[in-house]
């Protein structure tokens, strides 16, 4: 047999281990059901104990004796049953708790490279396993192994018995099966609309004031509510035939049971056995169906959870598999390296970016100039690791950038888009990048823009609330939070998306000290901007033009060759 070399290769995802490392957890559950299930045995030896000793003896001792010791065993099993349920719950909040942070940064990860609806779903997933070990269906699942055994015991009994609980048996299972494909396709159909409605819903909630101002709160109602209306369609559809096939399965039920008690009757009477047999066998068979009959049931619970598992692994197998790519150890000293970097709208297929090439060194500054859709914003965010080249390489130390988060959580990179998200709450969690384990850091970068005093002046300094996304702010204070956020650290490179857009003159001249400052600090700046009035203090400067670099060189011939306006000949 051969094996594939790769597949071989990758480690175990974070959930097999986790699952790996329950196995004893689950090993326990499963004598605690095989405890439960013996118990179970108690009340069908009762019957056959009260036909043979008390009913021949008539002797009310015993069946005084007897009653007290299936009543404890019936007691005994119930508490089996108790813990056994206990215990996978506990196992589920286990996994919870060593999994949510890992999930959570593989999905951000996951969503910010290739796709953030998967990302959501497999979120999503975690909290569909541990609903499941919540679930009656997952004690049902220790409980199958034992259908067998019940069957067994009816054929010790007699053939004919065993015969009719096997047929039975397969009747249902074969029903449950039923289930499963009938429901299959129009359940996946609901969880995908159901899913993009949601996530539409999303969505307008977070434009809803450019939504209800343009009066397009009803066209966005529509939208999420036709995905929501398809998924409920599917999920009827889904139900009626679940329905249907439950149905059907109770009157199987019902049909064994009044088969097992005459066929049980018809040998009492024809081999003069003991009665106790007719109730036996019905308890028997009803032990043996009711894990296959619950099966049809929990079908849908059970096939739930391993689609979320398998979702869940194959996305953090796709996150590792991109960690591993890249294990190159970072020299910043060899500062940022871009070579021939394209990009490609995937959308449709339009080249942004071709054959951009620079370099910088740690000290540097340069300013990307060049007319609006240039491309400006799009190599900034190829710089920034925001999203990947789709062709050539950028380099930060001689690593891919969009590699630079595997590398230990340590920032290399700050970045401030041209649409400030200020995620956090406090002045202090938004600089320190919700890290907010030091707090001298966050000082230290309010200082270097020079924001530190305005922010102590505040009433609750950097305790002052911003609103969500920093909404209580103003743009130019965005901007300048923002700012500080992205050189919190210190990084070797810093990305400024036109930071001066909403700065007045004072405003301005902070950002441009921070600059000279940063420079001073060995970071490297990439500035892109309208306004000509930064040339000044950058050392370099590249011109954009439809996606290439036109020029680029030392800030002095650039301006000199390519920006001074053309001398006025005289009239
Ligand atoms: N995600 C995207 N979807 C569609 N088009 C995009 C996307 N990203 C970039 N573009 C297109 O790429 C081109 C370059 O855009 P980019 O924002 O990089 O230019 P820019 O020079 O920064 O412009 P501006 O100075 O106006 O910000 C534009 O034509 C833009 O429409």
């Amino acid at each position: 047999m051969t094996t594939n070399p790769k597949r071989a290769e990758q480690p175990p995802t974070h959930l097999a281990t986790a699952i790996r490392a329950s196995a004893g957890a689950f090993c326990l559950v499963f004598l605690y059901s095989c405890g439960y299930n013996l118990f179970l045995l108690a009340p069908s030896i009762y019957l056959l104990q009260i036909y043979d000793r008390v009913l021949s003896s008539r002797s009310l001792d015993t069946l005084i004796m007897l009653t007290l010791i299936i009543a404890a065993a019936v007691v005994v099993g119930s508490l089996l049953d108790i813990v056994r349920r206990a215990a996978l719950s506990r196992i589920g909040s286990w996994l919870d708790h060593r999994l949510r942070p890992v999930v959570l940064t593989a999905c951000f990860e996951y969503g910010a490279r290739t796709d953030a609806g998967l990302a959501n779903e497999g979120y999503r997933d975690l909290s569909t396993l541990r609903q499941f070990l919540d679930s009656p269906a997952a004690s049902l699942l220790f409980d199958i192994p034992w259908a067998p055994v019940f069957l067994l015991l009816l054929f010790l009994v007699d053939p004919v018995l065993g015969t009719i609980g096997l047929v039975s048996a397969i009747a249902l299972l074969l029903l449950a099966v039923l289930t499963e494909f009938s429901t299959r396709q129009p359940l996946a159909q609901a969880n995908a609309t159901l899913a993009r409605s949601q996530m539409r819903f999303a969505n307008a909630l977070r434009y809803i004031q450019v939504i209800r101002a343009m009066n397009m709160q009803n066209g966005a109602a529509q939208l999420v509510y036709r995905d929501a209306e398809t998924a409920r369609h599917a999920q009827d559809d889904a139900m009626h035939r679940s329905e249907i096939v439950l149905g059907l399965s109770k009157s199987v039920r019902m049909l064994a049971q009044i088969l097992m008690m005459g066929a049980a009757t018809w040998l009492v009477l024809e081999e003069s056995g003991n009665p106790g047999i007719i109730f036996v066998s019905s308890l028997l068979l009803g032990r043996g169906l009711a894990p296959v009959e619950g099966a049809i049931g929990a079908w849908r619970a059970v096939a739930f959870a391993c689609t979320a598992f398998n979702r869940l692994n194959r996305l953090l197998i796709a996150v590792a598999s991109q960690a591993n790519r890249r294990t190159v150890p970072m020299h910043e000293a060899s500062g940022l390296l871009l070579d021939g970097v394209g990009y490609v709208l995937a959308s449709d297929n339009r080249q942004i970016l071709s054959g951009v090439s620079m370099r910088l060194v740690p000290g540097d500054c340069v300013a990307l100039i060049g007319p609006s859709g240039s491309g400006k914003s799009t190599l900034g965010r190829i710089i920034a690791g925001v999203q990947p080249a789709t062709s050539g390489c950028a380099l930060l130390g001689g690593v891919d950038i969009s590699a630079l988060p595997f590398f230990g959580g340590t920032r290399h990179v700050g970045y401030l888009p041209q649409d400030i998200e200020l995620i956090g709450g406090a002045i202090k969690d938004v600089i320190g990048r919700l890290d907010g384990t030091d707090f001298g850091k966050v000082v230290q970068a309010a200082k270097l823009v020079g924001l530190h005093e305005s922010i102590i002046r505040l009433p609750r300094g950097y305790d002052t609330d911003v609103g969500d996304g920093g909404a209580l702010l103003l743009r130019a204070e965005r901007q300048q939070l923002g700012l500080a956020r992205a050189v919190y650290g210190n990084p070797a490179l810093v990305v400024l998306d036109d930071p001066n857009s909403s700065l007045d003159y004072e405003g301005e001249r902070r950002l441009f000290t921070a600059i000279a400052r940063m420079r001073s600090l060995r970071m490297m700046v990439v500035v892109i901007t309208h306004r000509m009035g930064i040339l000044p203090i950058t050392n370099k400067i590249a011109i954009m033009r439809n996606g290439t670099i036109e020029a680029f060189g030392d800030s002095d011939h650039i301006f000199d060759t390519y920006l001074q306006p053309p001398a006025r000949t005289g009239s």
